[in-house]
């Protein structure tokens, strides 16, 4: 079977469309990727969603993102040499534009008109992959956990800890099996807005800026005291959570913009590093994917902190480049729909009982 996976997250750089080849056992190859970038316009508009947004705006959005996934699709197919025969189904992340799985009652929302989808491409495309977790009672994210399993578990027990607008981290038992999985806390989506603000640039590249800044011991110490960090999972996060807003409300910021740089760097490391300190459940080998996979600062911060005998790896080192991680991911989650496979979130999210995720929407 032959899949495409489409992933766009919380840093709102783009989409990612993943080929993906699955074997007689199921286990996807990765056979080709394109990544396409957001306009800036496009970026600007989903960043600044809110409470207020009218519905036809959000409406709109829904719309035209679906035109965006549907030229990635087409760039992919181009790029692979692939016939639309050749594939089977489109298996869609989509945007998430709202997160709220403590609210009453719970919502998630990921953006994308999948019929929309469909029809300009004339496959099949699987979608909505959060709400039945939801509707289980999970906290509908991360459903990661379950395909790192497949894809990156191991005879050891392994964290694998994916570093995008948002950072999250997965458990596995030695045999691979996901034992846990949570949202860790902020990944690259803070550093990013001090790219745009101080470096008119879309991120910093390899960590370099933030490398060359002074951590603000005392000002790390009162952004880790959000209660968000010591709650036990199953957790989940929008990425309005921890956001410039949320910086801002804490007081005696660091006076020089590189030193806040520096800082929110090491929140990130060290949040990470608590969590699989906490909740990874003794000896085990860290693999890092997802964007902050490429800032080497934030690499070696976080190598630094866990200070294991094990170095910190990349998926690329186990065979899958960590940009396509979560496209394949999704590929894997559409195919398990496609055969009404129920995926197992109980550990993970806290989902009542298995449930086939998603809905198919025919070609
Ligand atoms: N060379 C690099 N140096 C530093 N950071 C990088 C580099 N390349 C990518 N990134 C970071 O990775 C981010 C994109 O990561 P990724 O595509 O994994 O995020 P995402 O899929 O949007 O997020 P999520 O996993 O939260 O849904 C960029 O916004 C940037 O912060
Ligand atoms: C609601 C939502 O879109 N969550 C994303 C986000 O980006 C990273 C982290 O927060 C993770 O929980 C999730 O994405 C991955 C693919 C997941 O579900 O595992």
């Amino acid at each position: 079977m032959r899949m495409i996976g489409l992933m766009s997250g919380t840093s709102l750089d783009g989409v990612d469309a993943v080929m993906a080849d699955f074997d007689a056992r199921g286990h996807p190859r990765p056979c080709g990727h394109v990544h396409s970038p957001y306009s800036a316009e496009l970026a600007t508009a989903l960043r600044n969603i809110n409470a207020d947004s009218p519905l036809d705006h959000l409406l709109a959005l829904d719309a035209r993102l679906a035109g965006v996934y549907a030229a990635a699709v087409e760039s992919l197919l181009h790029a692979t040499g692939s016939t639309r025969r050749e594939v089977s189904a489109i298996a869609l992340h989509g945007q998430t534009l709202w997160h709220a799985p403590l609210s009453d009652p719970p919502v998630t929302c990921q953006a994308g008109d999948p019929s929309r989808l469909a029809e300009a491409t004339g496959l099949p495309v699987v979608a909505d992959f959060r709400q039945r977790d939801l509707a289980a009672g999970g906290v509908g994210a991360p459903l990661a956990p379950v395909f790192h399993a497949a894809l990156l578990g191991g005879e050891q027990r392994r964290c694998v800890v994916n570093v995008g607008g948002v950072a999250n981290l997965s458990v596995l038992a030695a045999g691979g099996r996901a034992e846990a999985g949570f949202d860790t806390g902020p990944g690259n989506a803070l550093m990013d807005a001090g790219a745009r603000r101080y470096l008119d640039s879309a991120f910093d590249r390899d960590g370099a800026w933030a490398a060359s800044g002074q951590v603000d011991s005392a000002f790390l110490a009162r952004l880790l005291a959000d209660p968000y960090f010591q709650r036990p999972p199953p957790k989940s996060l929008d990425v309005s959570t921890f956001d410039p807003r949320w910086l801002d409300a804490h007081a005696g910021q660091p006076a020089q913009p590189v030193d806040r740089q520096a800082t929110l760097l090491a929140l990130t490391a060290e949040t990470i590093a608590a969590a699989v300190e906490r909740w990874g459940g003794g000896p085990r080998d860290v693999v890092i994917t997802g964007g902050g996979a490429a800032n080497t600062a934030l690499c070696r911060a976080l190598d630094h902190r866990l200070g294991g005998e094990r170095p910190l790896r990349t998926s690329d080192e186990l065979g899958i480049p960590a940009l396509q991680v979560e496209a394949l991911g999704f590929a894997w989650l559409g195919r398990a729909t496609l055969l009404g496979e129920p995926v197992d979130l109980t550990a993970i999210t806290g989902a009542r009982r298995p449930t086939v995720l998603g809905g198919i929407y025919p070609a």
